[in-house]
């Protein structure tokens, strides 16, 4: 049975002392959090990486240039790394107000690989914030806050170098809506896998969400993986470079996006696993056998831990009492 008592205890403290809460503007002090970037002297980058996402990325940009570069001055750079797309992506981005860098201009020496990851290395290369924060480009809904609510713990603990969002998701799939359900490659490989063999990150709602900030001295100190697996791996590294303590979470609400084929989420999980498990190998990490998954109670993440540790049988052939007795059977 799933028991929160058992979730792994560096991860329950974890969890408890690291995840916040930024849901909406109205939970925000955004004068306070404006203070802080002034008295620290940041200067803050944000990057959405978009393929082909000319439907989503004006309104999107639109929004956050009107709150925090025209508005309230909490941006200084917005910046959208166009990822090889053909189509009106970067015309509609740059009409939306932001600056528009083709990944493929950035780093012309080290050439231009396919993938998400390749356009977030490439957008903290062609960035000069201290603070960087990430954005998909396909997600729907008002979501402005989400700036300011990943900048917070940034803003107000020296000790956190990266910020994870987490959020809940609502899923809708061939017509049918369902409030929660969403992340499907979250919960069916990613979180498996990271429980198994980084019990420590268990507290991570969704470690796959594409919404994130970091300090840069933190972000140039790690590899982005090229493609899908580029938070899996971020999460695994920076957990090396900074320590638990020096990641946290913060709970932005609800998110939603534009969902993909189930074959292309087949791919996006084997690049997840292919990311995690080349890790493993190289620190000669054992699996280990607990599960902690997440279900929201309307006003915070609520975790649940089952074992999944998993026993097994010998061949039937190495058990005496049935060789013997099919011994009998076939003689
Ligand atoms: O080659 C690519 C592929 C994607 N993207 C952009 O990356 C963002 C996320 O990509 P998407 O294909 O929408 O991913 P999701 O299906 O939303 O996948 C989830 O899981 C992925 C794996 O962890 C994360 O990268 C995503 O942020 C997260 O939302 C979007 O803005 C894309 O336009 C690129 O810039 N280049
Ligand atoms: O984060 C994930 O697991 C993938 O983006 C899939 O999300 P979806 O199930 O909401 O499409």
């Amino acid at each position: 049975m799933p028991d929160s008592g058992r979730m792994r205890p560096d991860a329950r403290a974890w969890f408890e002392h690291r995840t916040t809460s930024a849901t909406s503007l109205a939970e925000i002090d955004v004068d306070a959090l404006l203070l802080a970037k002034r008295r620290g002297g940041h200067r803050v980058s944000v990057v959405l990486p978009a393929r082909d996402e000319e439907a989503t990325v004006g309104t999107l940009v639109r929004d956050l240039a009107d709150r925090w570069v025209h508005g309230i001055p909490l941006v200084d750079e917005l910046v959208v790394i166009d990822s090889d797309s053909t189509d009106a992506t970067a015309d509609v981005a740059r009409a939306a107000g932001a600056d528009v860098v083709a990944a493929a201009d950035v780093l012309p020496a080290h050439g231009n690989r396919r993938g998400k990851g390749e356009a977030l290395w490439k957008g903290v290369a062609a960035t000069s914030g201290d603070l960087v924060v990430f954005m998909d480009s396909d997600l729907l809904g008002d979501v402005s806050h989400y700036v300011p609510g990943l900048l917070i713990p940034l803003l107000t603990d020296p000790r956190v170098d990266y910020v994870k969002g987490c959020y809940t998701r609502p899923l809708t799939v061939d017509g049918e809506h369902r409030p929660a359900g969403g992340g499907r490659v979250t919960e069916l490989t990613a979180r498996p896998l990271l429980n198994a063999l980084w019990p420590e990150l268990a507290g991570f709602v969704q470690p796959l969400g594409g919404e994130y900030a970091g300090r840069r001295s933190a972000l140039e100190r790690v590899p982005f993986v090229s493609g899908y697996g580029v938070e899996v791996g971020l999460l695994v590294d920076l957990l090396g470079v900074c320590g638990l303590n020096g990641l946290a979470q913060v709970d932005l609400g609800t998110r939603q996006h534009s969902h993909q084929t189930d074959a292309a989420l087949g791919r996006m999980a084997g690049q997840i696993v292919s990311t995690l498990l080349a890790r493993a190998e190289r620190s000669g990490l054992e699996p280990g056998g607990l599960l902690t998954q997440f279900q929201h109670d309307g006003e915070r993440f609520v975790p649940s831990s089952t074992t999944v540790a998993t026993d097994e049988r010998p061949p039937l052939c190495a058990v005496p009492e049935y060789t013997a007795h099919s011994a009998g059977v076939v003689g």
